[in-house]
C-alpha cells in the first residue's frame, strides 16, 4: 500500500495536473490507490493524498465495499442550488470530523480506467465524496470549509500527535 500524506503537509496543497495518457502505468497506479483506500477503510482517495499530482481519484461508496469507481480528469458542476451538510472525515486528517455544506447533486464528466469519457448525475454520499476528492486535486482540504479557529485547533492537535509518533 502507498503512504497517505497527512495535514498540514504542504504537498497536500499542490494543484494536480490533468492526466495525459490513460495507459497500463496509470492503471497500475489506480489499482495501488484502490488497495490503499480499502486498507485504510476510506470510501475515497485522491492521487494528491498519495503524493501523485495528477487529476485522478478512486472511490467506493457501496455497503459491500465491492463497487470501485475511477474518475480521471473529473469535472463537476452543481445541479440546482440546494445544499446539504455532512460530517466529513479525511484519511489525511485522521480522527477529526467536521460538518461541511456542499451542493447536494452534481453532474460529473470524467474518463474511466480505459480512457473512455462518461457522464453521471450524482447525489447522496457519492456526490459528497466526489466533491471531497476533487477538492484534494485542487489542493483543498475539508478543514478549509470550517472556521480558522477550528482549523488551527485541529492543526495543533495533529502536530502534537505526529510528534508523539516520531
Ligand atoms: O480522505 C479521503 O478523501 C477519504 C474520505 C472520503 C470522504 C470524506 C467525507 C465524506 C465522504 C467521503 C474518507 O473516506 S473519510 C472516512 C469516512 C468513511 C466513511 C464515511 C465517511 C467518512
Ligand atoms: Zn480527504
Amino acid at each position: 500500500v502507498m503512504h497517505i500524506l497527512e495535514f498540514p503537509d504542504p504537498r497536500l496543497r499542490t494543484v494536480a495536473k490533468p492526466v495525459a495518457k490513460v495507459d497500463d502505468e496509470l492503471r497500475k497506479l489506480i489499482d495501488d490507490m484502490l488497495e490503499t483506500m480499502y486498507a485504510a477503510q476510506g470510501i475515497g482517495l485522491a492521487a494528491t493524498q498519495v503524493n501523485v499530482h495528477q487529476r485522478l481519484l478512486v472511490l467506493d461508496v457501496s455497503e459491500e465495499r465491492d463497487q470501485p469507481m475511477v474518475f480521471i480528469n473529473p469535472e463537476i458542476v452543481p445541479l440546482g442550488d440546494d445544499t446539504k451538510t455532512y460530517d466529513e472525515g479525511c484519511l489525511s486528517v485522521p480522527g477529526f470530523y467536521e460538518t461541511v455544506e456542499r451542493p447536494d447533486r452534481v453532474r460529473v464528466k470524467a474518463l474511466d480506467r480505459d480512457g473512455n469519457p462518461f457522464e453521471m448525475d450524482c447525489e447522496g454520499l457519492l456526490a459528497v465524496c466526489l466533491q471531497h476528492e476533487i477538492d484534494h486535486l485542487d489542493g483543498k482540504l475539508f478543514v478549509d470549509h470550517i472556521s480558522r479557529l477550528k482549523r488551527d485547533r485541529i492543526k495543533k492537535k495533529i502536530e502534537k500527535l505526529q510528534k508523539q509518533q516520531a
